[in-house]
């Protein structure tokens, strides 16, 4: 198989997306600059979507259920140098599970064009 697919493949099927999801959120909450973004998050259902999501980008069997990604995060007051953080967060997780470097940048590829729906300017006062 080639491409999008097999990225799902790569990443351990739905089994091991859901062991990324739960190590990367374990990273987040400990991660001091952007654990308190977090703070009134419902963690169980970001899990659960957060599985959904990255099983639907990377060409797996699987439906998204959650919210858009602009309505969600706009509010939120996330800058770059938060985004770039939960990022490594998830390269972190990754790492520990021996994924490989390259099954892991295909990831990160999918990720980053997403930067524009979370992360908003300022705005002026
Ligand atoms: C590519 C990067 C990111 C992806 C793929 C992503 C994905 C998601 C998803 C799927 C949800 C659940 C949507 C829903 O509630 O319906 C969510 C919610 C959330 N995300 Fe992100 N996110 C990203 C970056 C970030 C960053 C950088 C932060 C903060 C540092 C953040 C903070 C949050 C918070 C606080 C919620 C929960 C909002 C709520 O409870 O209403 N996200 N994100």
């Amino acid at each position: 198989q080639t491409g999008a697919a097999s990225l799902y493949q790569d990443l351990g099927n739905e089994a091991g997306i859901s062991k990324i999801v739960d190590e990367s959120i374990i990273i987040f909450l400990q991660d001091a600059r952007i654990k308190d973004t977090f703070k009134e998050t419902n963690i169980p259902r970001l899990a659960q979507l957060l599985k959904e999501q990255f099983c639907v980008i990377s060409g797996g069997p699987c439906k998204y259920s959650g919210d858009d990604m602009k309505v969600v995060h706009q509010g939120l007051g996330i800058n770059a140098a938060q985004f770039y953080a939960l990022a490594e967060d998830v390269q972190i997780a990754m790492d520990k599970l021996g994924i490989s470097s390259a099954t892991q940048n295909r990831l990160m590829a999918l990720l980053a064009p997403m930067k524009r729906d979370i992360v908003f300017p300022k705005p002026r006062t």
